[in-house]
């Protein structure tokens, strides 16, 4: 895809391997949020996608637009494309074991995406450098080998948890998140 310099990492900047606690190759991953928009069960209208990693440093989930995600008549909105990219690529950088939140993104819609199509999402980091995270995306139509709908890049940057106890709502965090300390 068309990526920016601020989505690509520095040259020569390693792929990173599989963190120490990261979910073994083969598992389910689970919701971050269940009141995620992306990813929670609890969210009445969200996408709840739901995902696996084949080899802990990638992420691979599937989502079938539906007549809730239309922009055109019976096609799927842009924003509602970029929100799952979104999710999947911080599912991927979340393998890493550290609080991650999206600092910028970028995405090419490649074909457009009819109501009723199954995206096969698949997610992956290209480098870290310190607290930046380069990771990148795409979405395929009907299989994992199918046609590319949308690519997308993203740069995350890394936060501490005070980032969510500041801005967002903190018991709403310790109930979920017990494989974090807020105030380290
Ligand atoms: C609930 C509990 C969860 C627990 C943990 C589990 C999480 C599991 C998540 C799973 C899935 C999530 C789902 C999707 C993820 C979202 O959607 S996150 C929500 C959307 N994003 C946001 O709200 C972020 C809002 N932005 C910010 O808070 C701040 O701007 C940031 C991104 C933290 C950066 O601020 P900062 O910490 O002050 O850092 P700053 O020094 O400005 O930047 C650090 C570096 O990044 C660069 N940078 C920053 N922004 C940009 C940019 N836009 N472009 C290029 N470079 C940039 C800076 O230039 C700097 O580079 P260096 O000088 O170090 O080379």
């Amino acid at each position: 895809m068309t990526r920016s310099s601020r989505t690509s990492p520095p040259p020569g900047t390693p792929v990173p391997p599989a963190q120490l606690g990261a979910p073994p190759p083969g598992s389910a991953l689970g919701s971050h949020y269940s009141r995620c928009f992306g990813c929670g069960s609890d969210h009445p209208t969200g996408l709840h996608l739901a995902a696996v990693t084949p080899d802990s440093t990638t992420v691979e989930a599937t989502f079938t637009v539906g007549e809730a995600h239309q922009g055109a008549p019976m096609l799927a909105h842009g924003g509602v494309l970029a929100a799952a990219m979104d999710e999947v690529l911080g599912m991927s950088v979340y393998l890493f074991r550290k609080p991650y939140v999206t600092a910028r993104l970028e995405t090419d819609y490649v074909l457009p995406v009819p109501v009723g199509t199954t995206l096969h999402l698949r997610a992956w980091c290209n480098g870290i450098t310190g607290r930046k995270a380069y990771l990148e995306a795409e979405g395929r139509v009907g299989a994992p080998d199918g046609p590319v709908a949308v690519r997308a890049a993203a740069l995350f940057v890394e936060v501490s948890m005070r980032h969510f106890a500041e801005h967002g709502d903190l018991a709403a965090i310790t109930a979920e998140h017990q494989d974090y300390e807020v105030n380290p």
